[in-house]
């Protein structure tokens, strides 16, 4: 197997490479692209050297998948041309809603996979609320999501988590220095409630792109969706404070069992908790946080309690779940099983 990575530099791209160097058979040739900014940079990979090679068309010919860790518009200008001759996994957000290219989150999902050749990997708040979300909707049946996001600087990419904590080494006071190359303010000991540009309707987009994606991957296009998407100074992470309003009344224990089972490990394999973790002992001071779930492959969650508002159809919970994993690079990974007929390392 031939297997191309572009944009291996970035937060996305390198977590990606960990995650080949840690699964991937000695048998794959794994091949890495950048910019001209990268190109000629060694990189450690399994017990050798690999070059990262500038990025170009006739460059990647031969790689039989190819990821994408770049930008919207890199995705638009080239996905489709380079899936004539590779399958192609994008990271980015630019075809996510073309109708022909599944928007596919592993666990999730999966049968949304029917052998196409450009792929889409969903937002990383999205997937990361998924993997508690969809064993809700299979138990009950979902009405309506609210959440609120806590998302870590990396989110934004590489530079973006450099930038924090420089910012947050050198933080001189509040009201002193504004200033980000990143953000639309300084991060550092503040949070942020704008990511990504803001709509018409007064949400911004990623606010917007939990809405159009939860609808799209779980087929639900009635089901109502409404966020606060806020930057938050963690690194690594996003956490999500979620409600949601079931069909139905339901147990806590009930829930609890769902999300112990509710989920795919790939193809072949009987379904588990594949990539969720219950993480729910407040006697115990335990809950789903950003220092815990940072570099693990479950999603944690926690804080589990029938909503005040809604009673026992509704649920209030906490997630928090590393972005560059579930969110991007191990979703990524994943997708690129589901094409193999492999199982998900989660479940490994
Ligand atoms: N960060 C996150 O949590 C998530 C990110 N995503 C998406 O994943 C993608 C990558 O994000 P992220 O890793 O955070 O971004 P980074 O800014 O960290 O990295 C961007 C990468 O793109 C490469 N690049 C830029 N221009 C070119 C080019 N012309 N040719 C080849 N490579 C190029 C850069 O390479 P070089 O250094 O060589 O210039 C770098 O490796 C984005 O589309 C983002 O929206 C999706 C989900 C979550
Ligand atoms: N927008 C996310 C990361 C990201 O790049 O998402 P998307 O691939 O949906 O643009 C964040 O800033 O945390």
């Amino acid at each position: 197997m031939n297997v191309g990575i572009v944009g291996v530099s970035g937060a996305v791209g390198e977590t990606l490479l960990a995650l080949f160097e840690r699964h991937e058979p000695e048998t794959t040739r794994l091949q890495l692209f950048g910019s001209k900014r990268s190109a000629g940079r060694r990189v450690d990979y399994q017990g050798s050297g690999l070059q990262v090679q500038e990025f170009g068309v006739e460059r990647v010919s031969d790689c039989e998948v190819l990821f994408l860790c770049v930008s919207g518009d890199f995705a638009k200008k080239y996905a489709r041309e380079l899936a004539k001759r590779s399958i192609v996994i994008d990271n980015s957000s630019a075809l996510r809603y073309d109708e022909d290219v599944p928007l596919l989150v592993a666990p999730v999902n999966a049968a949304a996979y029917c052998g196409q050749r450009l792929l889409a990997n969903a937002n990383c708040s999205t997937a990361v609320a998924l993997m508690a979300l969809a064993p809700l909707e299979a138990l009950a049946g979902i009405e309506s999501v609210q959440l609120a996001t806590y998302q870590a600087a990396s989110g934004a990419g590489r530079p973006a988590m450099d930038e924090l904590v420089e910012k947050t080494s050198g933080f001189m006071g509040y009201g002193v220095d504004d200033t980000s190359a990143h953000f639309r303010h300084n991060l550092a000991y503040n949070v942020i409630p704008q990511i990504d540009q803001f709509q018409e309707n007064g949400y911004t987009k990623e606010e917007m792109k939990l809405v159009w994606e939860l609808q799209k991957i779980m087929q639900r296009p009635d089901i109502k969706v409404s966020a606060t998407c806020v930057r938050v100074p963690t690194l690594r992470s996003h956490a999500e404070a979620i409600t949601v309003r079931l069909r139905r009344a339901v147990s806590l224990a009930e829930v609890r069992e769902a999300w112990g089972h509710g989920l795919s490990r790939g193809p072949g394999q009987d379904a588990g908790s594949g990539g969720l973790r219950v993480v729910d002992e407040p006697g115990e001071y335990l809950y789903p946080m950003p220092l815990h779930s940072s570099g693990q492959y479950a999603v944690e969650v926690g804080r589990l309690r029938h909503n005040l508002v809604y009673g026992d159809s509704g649920l209030d919970f906490f997630v928090s779940g590393d972005q560059l994993l579930r969110g991007a690079a191990l979703n990524a990974y994943e997708i690129y099983c589901l094409t193999q007929g492999r199982a998900f390392p989660s479940a490994v």
